[in-house]
């Protein structure tokens, strides 16, 4: 609701909708309700509208989309247009986060305050829709066609300050709100409105609006990978050079394009998954859960190497104001990586962050810290030695985690003397960047120890997923069967840039074979190693070249490890580099190799379509999912799509693997090919599809109903 008061001449509207105070139904009705009495009040000569509580108001509420209540009238531009409309003077004073319909709102309003902690922006694109309460219309008029798609287009929230600098808001106040806006209300009562109202205003340099969208079309589009909307933002901003009644006519028809699309439910669903993530249970032990687990207090981490991904985390947890004491037992590594934290943390923090960091040589060093992370390179054998040498040295309270992407982690609890403190703590790189945290619990370990890591996830500004054990938990288990797929293509006639393009053009970041250059085509090539599956002079003894346990396996990823092109940072891999550049250029001696492997076995090559290419690589990655909710590794099909999403670059306006393998290729179609598939390579055991995927077909009933994610 919005609670209706008089502060002599001025009436005061607050929003009271808590979390974020969205324009729910009733809020928009109050808003309508309290202009009209604003109006007919003769003692009313001005109008302040706020937030009551954390924020003025976030946007729109986004749970009514697709419902039909987000049309109920009155809806949001009837709202701001009796906003726009008042004859008496309508201010609004921004706290928190001013976003979306309540960014334009503010808009909508003759003046506008904020304290100096309030950010405000259009963040609707990431919703899969456009600002389509006026937003393209009103902020090209004050910012100008190129700052307007700027800020449209990547959804980013500005502060105060530079809100001012673009003149968005007439003044920062200091102090208390309520008090500052009701006295700026008054100081402007009498004062016209007309020429307040940005509506009525030309967008700045019109003439130069085509230039300025044909100069920004082409970066928007790579950057979109295929999501709609960002363009179509474009579009709706580039019709606010016409008259405001016809611009907004243009807003709605795209705005009704926008939501109607396949693309904003899907990107909807991504919002609220990374929420409810937060909501994480054991499948079936109801005492792992978040409402009744209880997390303890960390102020200390010990981090175990100082590699990449040691360093990464290191800089994660100094951010987030942690203590950090970080282990390498080889010198020159350490003061590598203390250089590298100084130069990466922030200038104006660093001194004081790099106070918390603690070096050392010795494990017992780490004798008192509340959580340890091990980060040492990808080997059971050497996180057991290191995980014997936790167990000795830190005190029995202290939980030790692994950074482990894949390892058994009850293997590793198994060499402590408390495996109910083991836990798995899967970053993923740059881990200072991305957003993943996998957290993975074994048989034996405490709620406590898996509500500690969830927290410490939070603490750390990151997305935590609780998942369970199993080789490769659940993001690079699925993965594998992506790129086992990926690298069969190969052999039946596709080149790598043919695959990278197809996955590209989907909305990957990077497709398998650029992404293996630049972590390391040596980093599954070890693990291959370990698991027997090759050596590093080629298959073990008596193993057919094609075949491992049984399986259809393909050698050619082993062979360019053996040829000592381990990726970019030898300078060639899958591609080659140029000194000192990363852009990926099709190598001859690669496409000489394959050719050659090809004659080799007797694979006839040919050409392979694009479509081919994604389904091939995407429908056994999906399928895997399937046999992982099967299996409760992962306890919602949000869970992976949420790991999908942050972890490993899959397209947000799609929904995620699972979403999108539900509600846009069609549970029915996604068996169909992977029998299709499967029948065409038997021996592909990824292509075979999943009992769940089978049943549910069978049976129907939605992903959503598998766990407990149902309200979304
Ligand atoms: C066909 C033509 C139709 C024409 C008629 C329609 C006219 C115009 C219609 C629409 C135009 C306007 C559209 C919009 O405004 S879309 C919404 C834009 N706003 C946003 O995208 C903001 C989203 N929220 C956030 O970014 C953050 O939540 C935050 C910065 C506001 C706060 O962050 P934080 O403190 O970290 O809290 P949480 O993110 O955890 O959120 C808390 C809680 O609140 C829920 N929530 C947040 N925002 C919304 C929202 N806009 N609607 C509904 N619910 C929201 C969030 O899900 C959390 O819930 P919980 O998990 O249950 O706790």
């Amino acid at each position: 609701m919005a609670e209706y008061s008089t502060l002599g001449s001025v009436a005061v509207l607050q929003v009271n909708n808590p979390p974020v105070n969205s324009f729910s139904h009733h809020v928009r009705q109050a808003l309508v309700d309290g202009l009209e009495r604003a109006q007919r009040d003769p003692a009313v000569r001005s109008i302040v509208i706020m937030g009551k509580g954390r924020t003025f108001p976030a946007g729109a509420d986004i749970r009514e989309f697709g419902s039909g209540a987000a049309v109920k009238m009155p809806n949001l531009l009837m709202v701001l247009q009796a906003v726009d409309t008042c004859q008496k003077p309508v201010v609004s004073a921004i706290h928190g986060t001013a976003l979306g319909g309540g960014f334009e709102l503010a808009l909508a309003s003759h003046y506008r305050l904020a304290v100096p902690s309030a950010r405000m922006g259009l963040p609707e694109v990431h919703l899969g829709i456009l600002p389509g309460a006026g937003g393209t219309q009103r902020l090209p008029r004050v910012v100008g066609v190129k700052t307007a798609i700027q800020m449209i287009t990547s959804g980013q929230h500005i502060k105060a300050q530079q809100a001012l600098s673009l003149g968005i808001v007439d003044k920062i106040v200091q102090g208390d709100l309520l008090k500052e806006a009701v006295s700026f209300a008054r100081s402007v009562e009498g004062r016209p409105v007309e020429d307040r109202r940005i509506s009525q205003k030309t967008v700045p340099e019109a003439d130069k609006v085509d230039e300025v969208v044909e100069a920004a079309r082409k970066t928007i589009l790579r950057k979109a990978r295929g999501a709609i909307a960002p363009m179509t933002c474009v579009q709706a901003i580039q019709a606010s050079v016409l008259p405001f009644e016809a611009g907004m006519a243009r807003e709605a028809e795209l705005m009704a394009f926008l939501m109607t699309s396949w693309q904003a439910p899907a990107q909807q669903y991504a919002f609220f998954s990374e929420r409810e993530v937060r909501r994480w249970s054991h499948p079936r032990d109801k005492r792992i859960n978040f409402k009744t687990a209880k997390p303890r207090v960390v102020k200390s981490v010990g981090v175990v190497g100082a590699g990449t991904m040691g360093m990464g985390i290191t800089i994660n947890l100094l951010q987030a104001g942690l203590k950090v004491v970080m282990l390498e037992v080889n010198k020159k590594q350490l003061d590598k990586a203390v250089n590298t934290i100084k130069k990466t943390l922030s200038q104006k923090s660093a001194s004081q962050k790099m106070s918390q960091l603690t070096t050392a040589m010795d494990y017992s060093q780490l004798r008192d810290v509340d959580i340890v992370i091990e980060a040492v390179f990808e080997n059971m054998r050497l996180k057991k030695e290191v995980f014997r040498k936790l167990d000795a040295v830190t005190k029995p309270q202290t939980i030790l985690a692994s950074n482990t992407s894949g390892l058994n982690i009850d293997e590793i609890a198994a060499v402590t003397k408390r495996p109910d403190k083991v836990v798995g703590t899967h970053f993923f790189a740059p881990a200072n960047v991305m957003r993943l945290l996998e957290n993975i619990y074994g048989r034996q370990t405490s709620p406590e120890t898996v509500a500690t890591a969830m927290q410490l996830g939070v603490t750390i500004g990151k997305v935590g997923v609780l998942v369970g054990n199993c080789p490769g938990f659940v993001g690079n288990r699925m993965l594998g069967s992506y790129t086992a797929e990926a690298v069969f293509l190969l052999e039946e006639g596709a080149e790598p840039q043919d695959v990278d393009r197809a996955i590209e053009e989907f909305g990957f970041p990077m497709g398998p074979f650029r992404m293996g250059d630049l972590s390391g085509t040596d980093i599954g090539w070890k693990g291959r190693i370990a698991k027997g599956l090759t050596t590093e002079h080629g298959p073990p003894p008596a193993t057919p070249a094609l075949y491992r346990r049984g399986n259809r396996y393909c050698p050619l990823p082993d062979m360019l490890c053996m040829k000592g092109r381990l990726g970019q940072k030898t300078g060639a891999g899958w591609y080659r580099y140029e000194p000192g550049s990363r852009t990926a250029l099709p190598d001859p001696v690669v496409l000489q190799m394959i050719q050659d492997y090809r004659q080799e076995h007797g694979f006839k090559k040919r050409t392979i379509s694009s479509q081919e290419i994604v389904e091939r690589c995407l429908y056994p990655l999906i399928n895997e999912g399937f046999h992982i909710l099967d299996e409760g590794i992962a306890a919602r099909s949000l869970d992976i799509d949420v790991i999908y999403l942050f972890g490993y670059g899959w397209p947000r306006h799609t929904g995620g693997p699972m979403y999108y393998a539900e509600r846009v290729i069609g549970l029915e179609k996604l068996l169909c090919s992977l029998e299709t598939y499967s029948a065409r390579y038997p021996d592909h055991a990824h292509l075979q599809p999943s009992p769940l995927l089978r049943n549910m077909v069978a049976k129907g009933g939605s992903l959503a109903a598998l766990g407990t994610d149902s309200k979304l």
